[in-house]
């Protein structure tokens, strides 16, 4: 049985339950159900606090789990990313109040307040910079205003609560995180994680790409094909009216209105897109 570690609360918690229940597996109702088995999956799941889940694959308890990239390599655990799952996406910035500071160098002896040390001191050592690092459990932000600290370190992902805080990012990301599957270093590979992992990609495409039907003369299907070459070639079909074909081919959803355009421009007509619901490629 595949044992996985599953956010039971915070950004992640809905985002990971949505995905493993879009991906075919059972999952909990009750949020205080702290284990859940799929015996027809053949997997079960265990719903744990985020910061932790890092550790629990880390040891091996648990087989892989969903956590953030900027969590798994705060925890220093020794686990790594099998794939990454496209939703809590953030950046991990430093901030401080306007004229703080400007770059990484200018932290030298200053304090920083974060709820991921760990990251922190591994980037101020990569660079030879020293500084005091305080952890907080969270609304660090307030730190600063509290005299607390001098700057902070923290998870951003519109800019909203920092600019509401009067602060300013200043130098590079530490960090581009968003949810990850992850497993145990050095180990072989659990017995059902290719599914597993195979079923979360279905659910990424199914996502990502849309897919679409159109008609267009015979002799423009090289041009079409261009335009959409699709992931393996598009499917072409003789049409009932002579010199047409239909063409289907699967598109990156975010393209979808652009390539319309540019399929009518070149003669396609009856244009249609529709969800992928599920997939496997
Ligand atoms: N506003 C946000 N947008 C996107 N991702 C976020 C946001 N806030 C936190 N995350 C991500 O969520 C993960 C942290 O989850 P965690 O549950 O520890 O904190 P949280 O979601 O802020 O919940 P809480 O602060 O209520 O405990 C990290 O991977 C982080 O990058
Ligand atoms: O850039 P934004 O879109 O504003 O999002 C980033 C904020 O969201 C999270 O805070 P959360 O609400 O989880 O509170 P916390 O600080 O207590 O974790 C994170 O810690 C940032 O403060
Ligand atoms: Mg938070």
């Amino acid at each position: 049985m595949l044992r996985v570690a599953v956010p039971n609360k915070g950004t992640l918690a809905g985002p990971a339950v949505d995905m493993l229940r879009e991906a075919g597996y059972r999952q909990r109702l009750d949020s205080r159900e702290l284990v859940l088995a799929d015996p027809e999956n053949n997997i079960e799941f265990y719903y744990l606090r985020p910061r932790d889940i890092a550790v629990y694959v880390g040891e091996g308890t648990l087989d892989v789990g969903i956590t953030g990239r900027d969590l798994l390599l705060d925890s220093g655990a020794p686990a790594k990313e099998i794939l990454p799952l496209g939703f809590a996406r953030s950046t991990f910035r430093f901030a401080a109040q306007p004229g703080t500071a400007t770059s990484v160098e200018d932290l030298e002896g200053l304090r920083i307040a974060t709820s991921y040390p760990g990251l922190v001191h591994k980037y101020l050592a990569d660079r030879g910079v020293s500084a005091q690092v305080t952890r907080l459990d969270g609304a660090v932000e307030t730190a600063i205003k509290l005299g607390v600290a001098d700057v902070i370190a923290d998870v951003v992902q519109t800019g909203a609560t920092l600019r509401q805080a009067g602060l300013e990012l200043f130098g590079e990301a530490l960090l581009e995180s968003e949810a990850v599957l992850i497993k145990r270093n050095g180990v072989a590979d659990p017995d059902g994680l290719d599914l597993l992992v195979r079923r979360l990609q279905g659910v990424l495409v199914a996502r990502d790409y849309v897919l679409m039907d159109y008609d267009i003369r015979a002799d423009r299907i090289d041009e079409a094909c261009q335009i959409t070459p699709g992931l393996e070639g598009p499917t072409v079909s003789p049409l009932h009216r002579e010199g047409w074909v239909a063409v289907r081919v699967m598109v990156p959803r975010s393209d979808a209105q652009r390539l319309m355009d540019e399929l009518w421009g070149i003669g396609a007509r009856a244009i249609l897109v529709t969800n992928i619901h599920a997939c496997r490629l």
